[in-house]
């Protein structure tokens, strides 16, 4: 409706177009202009990502040269994947090509060439025709969006991290779990009752191993990760994972240590290989399966293939059991335990099976953490084999455990945990999937992370136990010999949930507080530790973390605030100069104060309503330490006979 100013009106017009680009006029500002760069939406995503820097160019290249060099390495980073990923059958790795399928893939191609020329009728079938793709350690963000659109059950927490599904098993598989026997490891490993290594053949491992292989190979893509055990510079092992999911992929990310660009450009050959089938599982038909999961070692050829299991711990406890076989070869001693230091230096082990406490515990705000779960001891120190840590979170709290809380953000695997749909909030308290959630994160989430993760020798070795018949006290000193036969004991009450069907806390015995990982007879392991502790002069503590007042179902479980009391006045040194009483039966030494604790409970029976039960409890734990260690008194700790007769006598007199 426009009038033209002499009074008459025009007929309605359309609109005038709005000229956005007109030169020179300046009638039209459109400050939309030219602030786009993109002539199409593709351009535009395109524009959204910066190009990675290059990996450092390899010395003496210059300018295209050096991108040359650049895609010769991919491709022999590629060959050595394509390599890792062959079959034995058909003589030839896959065709591998780098990034995700869905999305636009570099250039370098490679497979492993044939070698021999085979008659195409058996060599070629379809799975040589199509092309695996490879993410190649890829970083928290990318492993993210491959979890959340292509793995169900994966969501962004309130927090940040990343919840997932482990699937059908949320707990590790000792029962499936089966070593390679063969020339060597016949006279080297443990084998036989109470052995973690239940035997199979070379030929049943090729064949569990074609199976993971071909399965990965039947994937669209596979997940890649390259990367070390081990901060003690001299015993780095290389290790390659290749899994079916981003949750594998980032977990291992989280849990290996990671490496530098340099350091991956110059990775080579990995000296340990993974072959993660996750869901796949293994054929019953196979000889020695004895159920859908198999988790296979071959220490020849430094292998492991996991079938039918999608629980991530069981890669990096696969792992710990190298580490068991191959640090004690170089006389470091492997050891189950977490490790912090105090500003002074002052280090301490904190053995213990699962759930006793070793994660809480090492994890303190006012030490240093070195490591919450594998670490060696070496001539030099010790040193952790992992870069992460893997906490139970089950009832987590941010009162109590403020620095495991906080370490739950963006990048961390939560794994097996409920949330609210709407916010995302987590309930830790909720087991409706398992009681064993778990939370993955890389170490450096714990604020007072020493990095790297070595430290000198221990001066306090703390040996945990969760006795859920209430009658351990809640902290004894122990001599060498106790020290030494609790550790060979390796008793506790095994928490509900870690390992696959345990429902209710039992009592168990674990050789060195971990005969699932274990490789060597436990008094090897044994020796390594008694030399070690006596030449550094370490003391050994046994802390009980589970039980007190009553066994489980009447008593209740040590305050934790207790505990960590207990624990700073072993590392302070006040509890060495402290007043004991002897204990009868396991005649263990019990300090009669602790700043910080209620006296009262220092001694178990104080907290027994009920001192006939206490003292029929008593004996009756008595007597299971007795028969478990019966297997163990034909062998000689070391070379020290007199150590040996002092360990036998060490355990519980009645
Ligand atoms: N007195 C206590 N000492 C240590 N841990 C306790 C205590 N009471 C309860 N807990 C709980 O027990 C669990 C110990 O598990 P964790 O530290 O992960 O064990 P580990 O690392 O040895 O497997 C944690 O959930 C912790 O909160
Ligand atoms: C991951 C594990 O370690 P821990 O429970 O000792 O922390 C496990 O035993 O599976
Ligand atoms: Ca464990
Ligand atoms: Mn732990």
């Amino acid at each position: 409706m426009g009038a033209n100013g002499n009074g008459v009106t025009t007929p309605r017009s359309p609109l005038a177009r709005i000229l956005t680009e007109k030169k020179g006029n300046g009638i039209c500002h459109d400050d939309s202009a030219k602030t786009v760069k993109a002539q199409t939406i593709d351009e535009l995503h395109s524009l959204q990502k910066k190009r990675s820097a290059p990996t450092t160019p390899l010395e003496g290249t210059q300018g295209a040269f050096a991108s040359l060099s650049e895609e010769e390495r991919q491709r022999q980073q590629l060959q050595s994947i394509s390599a890792s990923l062959a079959s034995l059958t058909r003589g030839t790795g896959p065709k591998v090509v780098r990034g995700d399928p869905a999305g636009k893939t570099t250039q370098a191609v490679a497979h492993v060439a044939h070698h021999h020329l085979e008659a195409p009728t058996i060599s070629v079938s379809d799975s040589s025709l199509k092309f695996t793709h490879v993410l190649y350690n890829l970083s928290p963000a990318e492993l993210y969006e491959q979890a959340i659109k292509y793995e169900k059950g994966s969501f962004i927490t309130s927090t940040g991290a990343l919840a997932t599904l482990s699937g059908a098993k949320t707990g590790r598989s000792p029962r499936d779990k089966r070593v390679v026997i063969d020339d060597t490891t016949q006279d080297e490993l443990w084998w036989g009752k109470g052995s973690p290594n239940i035997e199979m053949d070379e030929q049943t491992f090729l064949v569990n191993r074609e199976r993971a292989v071909d399965y990965l190979n039947s994937l669209d893509k596979v997940f890649v990760n390259d990367q070390f055990l081990n901060w003690d510079p001299q015993n780095r092992i290389k290790v390659r994972i290749v899994s079916a999911r981003a949750y594998h992929s980032l977990f291992m990310h989280n849990m290996c240590i990671r490496p530098t660009p340099e350091e991956l450009e110059n990775f080579g050959t990995p000296d340990f290989t993974i072959y993660n089938a996750g869901q796949f599982p293994c054929n019953r038909y196979t000889h020695y399966m004895t159920s859908s999961t198999s988790i296979d070692l071959n220490l020849a050829r430094r292998e492991m293939v996991i079938l039918g299991t999608q629980y991530a711990g069981e890669m990096k406890k696969g792992l710990f059991s190298v580490m068991h076989y191959l640090m004690p070869k170089r006389q470091i001693l492997s050891l189950h335990s977490g490790c912090n230091m105090g500003k002074d230096g002052d280090v301490a082990l904190f053995f213990g099976l699962s759930g006793t406490g070793k994660t809480t515990l090492s994890t303190d705000h006012n030490r240093y953490l070195i490591g919450d779960d594998e670490h060696c001891w070496s001539d030099n120190g010790v040193s952790n084999i992992e870069g992460g840590c893997y906490a139970k979170c089950i009832d987590l709290s941010r009162e109590k455990e403020p620095d495991i809380w906080n370490a739950i953000k963006f990048g961390t695997v939560l794994e097996n945990v409920v949330f609210e749909e709407h916010t995302r909030e987590v309930d830790y308290g909720d087991k409706s999937v398992t009681e064993n959630t778990r939370a993955a994160y890389p170490i450096e989430f714990i604020p007072n992370a020493k990095i790297p993760c070595v430290g000198p020798h221990p001066k306090n070795v703390i040996l945990l136990a969760c006795d859920a018949f209430g009658v351990l006290p809640p902290v004894s000193k122990l001599s060498l010999a106790q020290t030494m036969y609790h550790f060979i004991s390796g008793y506790t009450a095994l928490v509900a949930g870690t390992e696959d069907g345990i429902k209710e806390p039992t009592a168990t015995f674990s050789a060195c507080f971990g005969a699932a990982f274990i490789m060597l007879h436990p008094t090897k392991y044994a020796a390594m530790l008694a030399e070690k502790m006596q030449k550094h002069g370490a003391t050994g503590w046994l802390v009980n973390t589970g039980w007190s007042g009553g066994s489980y179902g009447s008593g209740n479980r040590i305050k934790l605030p207790y505990t960590r009391k207990i624990i700073d006045a072993i590392h302070s040194g006040s509890l060495l100069n402290a007043t004991y009483e002897k204990t009868e039966v396991f005649g263990l030494e019990i300090p009669t104060e602790i700043e910080g604790v209620p006296s009262e409970i220092l001694h178990p029976e104080n907290t027994w309503a009920d001192k006939q039960a206490y003292k029929d409890t008593l004996l009756k734990l008595a007597g299971l330490f007795k028969k478990n260690f019966e297997t163990f008194t034909n062998y000689k700790i070391g070379k020290d006979n007199k150590l040996t007769e002092e360990i036998l006598a060490a355990g519980p007199n009645f």
